[in-house]
């Protein structure tokens, strides 16, 4: 393998670099990122006064092999010293809150709240968790998450908890969500197990397995629930960057957009705005949907499956107040699609991270997130969506939720546009088969990022790694 050709350097693209680099192999790696930025939605505003405000993830969990991979990745890159840790001891780790009926419930956690009734729920917990295992298991091969936990653990704990949790980490409806590509942990439970309580206590299928590292190690000796980086999680990409730059063996090209990829002799073409270039490989990083509009016609198929994941739109409002104005403390407060469609959840992120508050004076950070699978039907198209009423909603469900009456003493609005991927019922099959597409065309073109296989960011670095180890036929 000569040259591969990286297209996108969000996380994914960056991810699959910093592996190919690591490889005798690949004489020359080329990245390629249409913006003036590496890093896609990891992205950081830092204030000259050194307050911190995250406007995509704020929070990497450490857990199971994706974690320690990425956490391995930190430590190589010698990030350790920057990071910010949670533990599960912490408040922020123990209080998650949910908005139901014009209340602040905190979920259930812990014996008492799986044995005691515990509002917004009409019954224990228990009671649903010890009925589940004796649920029969289903012979579809896929369906959603609402239908999935409506059928085994019951109705309300589908309409709130689940609705919830969807609208926390895809922004998206759990009534066309796949629980098999969204939950996967569950659908093997299920699968392997004849249940979920059962795949959870006694593991529900071949776990990876990754040396941890020194950082991943101290992470499960000191029990982190999640981590940032001092200077904000955009300090992870850059840190990337740096290394690329230095192993001297990477073209980084920002403000480089990919206009069309030619199948040639050897590999592709790589059309630019300004240019052409060569490869005998490509992986992309791209969203699918932009993955699309740059294939051959003679990938028909392919440019079709890929069109047909549909992403949605969020609206990100970064709040901060003066003094310490919480009436709860916790990570924050998700709101069910039943309570309010448009308002996602609101993150208290003073209270995991205050070191990102600024230093001097008390102040309070939040973020509210809005839209996702409901945006348009609430704000209309993403264009005419305007910052004063994204902020005037964000302030109203800060006043509201949290009974905060001042205004905000700094606020920032952003709209991403088409930012976290959904994977609907169905979505393992489409992934087969364009990977099969792909293999049965000899396509020297290889599929990674968000859109596939996970949209944590541990998830996505991991799935640089495997496409690299993939082409390379060896472990990186
Ligand atoms: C608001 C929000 C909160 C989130 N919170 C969390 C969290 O708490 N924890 C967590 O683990 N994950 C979180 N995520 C998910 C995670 O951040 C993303 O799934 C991940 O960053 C996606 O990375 P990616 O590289 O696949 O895609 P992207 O970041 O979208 O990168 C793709 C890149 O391709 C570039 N590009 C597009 N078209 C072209 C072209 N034609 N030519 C060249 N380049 C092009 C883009 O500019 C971009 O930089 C969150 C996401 C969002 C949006
Ligand atoms: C309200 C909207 C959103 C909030 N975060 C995200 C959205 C769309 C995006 C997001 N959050 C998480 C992930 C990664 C998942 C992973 O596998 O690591 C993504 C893409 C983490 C997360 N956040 C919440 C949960 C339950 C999770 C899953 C992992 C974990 O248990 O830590 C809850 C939550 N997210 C948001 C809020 C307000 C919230 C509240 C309790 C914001």
């Amino acid at each position: 393998m000569r040259t591969v050709a990286v297209l996108g350097g969000g996380i994914g693209g960056l991810a699959a670099s910093y592996y190919l680099c690591k490889s005798p192999q690949v004489t020359k790696v080329i990245l390629l990122e249409a913006s003036s930025r590496f890093g896609g939605w990891l992205w950081s505003t830092r204030r000259s006064d050194g307050a911190v405000f995250e406007h995509g993830p704020r929070g990497i969990r450490p857990a199971g092999a994706v974690g320690s991979n990425t956490l391995n990745m930190v430590d190589d890159l010698g990030l350790g010293e920057e990071i910010l840790p949670v533990s599960y001891s912490h408040v922020a780790s123990r209080n998650r809150y949910l908005y139901v009926n014009g209340q602040l419930h905190k979920m259930p956690s812990g014996i008492s709240g799986i044995v005691r009734t515990v509002p917004p729920f009409s019954q224990p917990l228990l009671l649903s968790v010890a009925a589940e295992i004796l649920v029969n298991k289903t012979k579809n091969d896929d369906e959603s998450v609402h239908s999935f936990v409506s059928r085994r653990l019951g109705k309300e704990l589908a309409d709130i908890a689940v609705d919830s949790l969807c609208r926390g980490v895809f922004a998206g409806d759990c009534r066309k969500l796949s629980v098999r590509s969204c939950f996967p942990v569950l659908y093997n439970a299920e699968q392997h197990r004849g249940s979920i309580v059962l795949g959870m206590l006694l593991g529900s299928g071949e776990a990876q397995v990754i040396t941890r590292g020194p950082l991943a190690k101290r992470s499960k000796k000191e029990s982190w629930a999640q981590w940032s980086l001092k200077r904000g999680m955009q300090s992870f990409p850059e840190a990337i960057a740096e290394n690329l730059q230095q192993s001297g063996r990477v073209q980084l090209h920002k403000e480089a957009v990919v206009k069309q990829i030619d199948p040639s002799a050897s590999g592709w073409q790589v059309r630019l705005e300004d240019g052409v270039l060569s490869a005998d490989h490509i992986i992309s990083a791209l969203p699918a949907k932009a993955l699309s509009s740059v294939l051959p016609r003679s990938c028909q198929p392919l440019t079709q499956q890929l069109q047909d994941i549909s992403s949605v739109t969020v609206a990100v409002v970064n709040l901060e107040y003066d003094g310490s104005i919480l009436p709860v403390m916790g990570f924050g407060h998700l709101v069910p699609s039943s309570e309010d469609r448009g308002l996602l959840g609101v993150v208290y992120d003073s209270v995991p991270f205050p070191q990102h508050n600024r230093p001097d004076g008390q102040t309070t950070r939040l973020t509210v997130m809005m839209g996702g699978a409901w945006f348009e039907e609430e704000f209309g198209v993403p264009e005419a969506a305007t910052a004063e009423r994204l902020l005037s909603r964000a302030t109203e469900a800060v006043r509201c939720h949290l009974g905060v009456t001042a205004a905000p003493s700094w606020s920032r609005v952003i709209l991403h546009r088409d930012c976290i991927p959904q994977y609907y019922e169905g979505h393992f099959q489409r992934v087969e088969s364009m990977r099969g597409f792909i293999k049965n065309n000899n396509l020297a073109l290889s599929l990674t990022g968000s859109c596939y296989d996970g949209v944590s960011v541990n998830d996505v670095i991991f799935s640089g790694r495997t496409a690299v180890e993939e082409l390379l036929g060896t472990v990186v």
